[in-house]
């Protein structure tokens, strides 16, 4: 694991958005897997700015959406397909055919799952993730206690996710008890993987992944078995978290 510790949320977005940025140079038909939630919203900001700035070409990406709500069709507002579609795929004209996101409302779901694990594999696997962190640990919707060996799947969301998340629906009753996610296994079979946390509410989760051991009971500490696992977060995530110099680049 190597940490790259920055100020706040502004130079987290800038750190973040060259990592993908250096991605998409290098390889123009590169596959990332990307995340929402409110964490990568700067991040897809400045990546928009630098790709127009650079007139990179985008046309031949590939991305692969971690989760999407069970019930929520495309158009919801609060829809992850929403989100995507406002924050990235729309200022960067990604098509319909480049970008996947797991279907919320697929009339059936454990197909919808493996029609997803089909698409990762027929692309040639994920070769750049993004995440962002819930406070209880989770990545994508894989909530505490997810087998390591998990695939694409359809979870119960826990109630502190659901208590959490729910700020992002106008009601909070909306706010979906179910999602679909990549699993476990999906996530940490891609080629290089960049976790993102910032602010003092993530700072339980940093302590817990920084000092704590590998454990199912909180799934992000998986990535640290991950040969090529960056994390950037902020002071304010960071703050009291005891970080072994040898991993860490401060900015
Ligand atoms: O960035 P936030 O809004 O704190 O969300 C944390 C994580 O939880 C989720 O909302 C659930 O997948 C992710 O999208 C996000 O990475």
């Amino acid at each position: 694991m190597h940490i790259i510790k920055v100020k706040n949320d502004r130079e987290l977005s800038d750190k973040a958005s060259d990592f993908l940025l250096e991605e998409i140079k290098r390889n123009p038909k590169a596959v990332l897997g990307l995340a929402t939630g409110s964490t990568p919203e700067g991040t897809y900001r400045e990546l928009i700015k630098k790709i127009k700035k650079e007139k990179l070409d985008v046309s031949q990406l590939t991305t692969i959406n971690l989760d999407e709500y069970v019930g929520l069709s495309e158009d919801h507002p609060s829809s992850y397909h929403a989100y995507m579609n406002h924050h990235l795929f729309k200022p960067l004209g990604l098509t319909k055919e480049q970008t996947h996101i797991p279907k919320g409302d697929a009339p059936d779901l454990e197909a919808e799952t493996k029609r997803f694990e089909r698409i990762i594999q027929e692309c040639g696997g994920i070769d750049f993730q993004l995440l962002g962190i819930g406070e209880n640990g989770h990545i994508g919707f894989n909530e505490p206690g997810t087998s390591f060996d998990s695939r694409t799947q359809v979870v119960d969301l826990k109630p502190s996710t659901i208590e959490v998340n729910s700020r992002f629906f106008d009601n909070k009753e909306e706010m979906p008890r179910r999602a679909l996610t990549l699993g476990i296994a999906s996530i940490m079979e891609s080629r290089r993987i960049l976790l993102l946390a910032s602010g003092e509410r993530k700072q339980p989760a940093m302590k817990r992944l920084i000092e704590g051991p590998v454990d199912e009971q909180f799934p992000a500490s998986v990535l640290k078995n991950h040969p090529h696992f960056t994390l950037i977060a902020d002071e304010a995530a960071l703050s009291g978290v005891l970080i072994d110099e040898m991993n860490q680049t401060k900015i």
